[in-house]
């Protein structure tokens, strides 16, 4: 079993016994279930902006703990000030998020949401409705074509956006007319090997009405360069801030440098 199918297997048997413990309909109930959803697709689809995709993330498997202090507030208030979006990690056994964390930076932050998970049921999409969240993860290689399908229509119907995760070319079958964003991610999940080709190599083969995210392993301005004149319009980057004692300033240092790049 590779950690994908690990992560999947234990996120069936999570779910399961949520649905056991908590009725879907209180999560209609919940205060933010109410709250008017933010649009990710529009902010990176804007002419300012910076299409980062900013993520709070904690631990992960190919790393291990990445920052155990991190506070969410003041992450994603720096964060805001910039970033097309927020992504927050909400699966707490691989990566150390939590649910409270998402719904902290709701509270905290106007900026569209990201709730970041392995997500395989329609109930973890009441949930990530209930919690804040704008956006959701699909990833191609854990679903079936007609799963991604079903899940994006049940997300549609909540407002909620989605984005699919794609790692090869096989993976953009699974495109459908729910989905808004694709995301390519770098990392390959058998070996945690990150190869921005992977991105550079997919871009042509993908549709150009719903906007392109690399993510994974980015870490400079210039990569966010290349990326852009491909055709990316978003760049999910967790790691490069989350390693630092202070996420805040080395997001606000690489949007300097990023700004700098694009100035001169
Ligand atoms: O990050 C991992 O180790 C990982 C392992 C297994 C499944 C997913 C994983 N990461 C999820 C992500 O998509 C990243 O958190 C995201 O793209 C940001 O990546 P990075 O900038 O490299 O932290």
């Amino acid at each position: 079993m590779n950690i994908l199918e690990q992560i999947v297997a234990d996120k069936y048997k999570e779910v399961a016994l949520k649905k056991s413990m908590i009725p879907v309909e209180v999560y209609s109930k919940m205060p933010l279930f109410e709250v008017d959803r933010r649009s990710l697709k529009a902010a990176l689809m804007a002419a300012d902006s910076t299409g980062i995709i900013a993520e709070f993330k904690r631990k992960s498997p190919s790393k291990g703990i990445i920052n155990g202090h991190a506070d969410v507030a003041q992450v994603t208030t720096a964060y805001s000030q910039y970033a097309a979006g927020i992504s927050v990690l909400t699966d707490e056994p691989y990566f150390g998020g939590s649910n409270d964390d998402l719904m902290l930076a709701r509270e905290t932050v106007s900026t569209p949401l990201l709730r970041k998970d392995f997500i395989i049921d329609e109930y973890q999409l009441y949930e990530a409705r209930s919690i804040g969240a704008d956006v959701i993860l699909l990833i191609a290689a854990c679903l079936s074509k007609q799963q991604v399908k079903q899940l994006a229509q049940a997300a549609k119907s909540l407002q909620l956006q989605v984005l699919l995760e794609v790692h090869n070319e096989e993976e953009l079958e699974h495109i459908c007319d729910e989905v808004d964003m694709i995301g390519v991610n770098n990392r390959n999940l058998k070996t945690f090997e990150v190869n921005i080709n992977t991105s550079l190599k997919l871009i042509n083969k993908m549709p150009g009405d719903k906007p392109a995210v690399a993510e994974s392993g980015i870490s400079d301005a210039d990569t966010i360069a290349t990326l852009r004149h491909a055709g990316f319009r978003g760049f999910l980057i967790g790691e490069n801030f989350m390693k630092h004692t202070n996420p805040a300033i080395a997001f606000a240092d690489f949007i300097n440098k990023l700004q700098a790049k694009i100035v001169t």
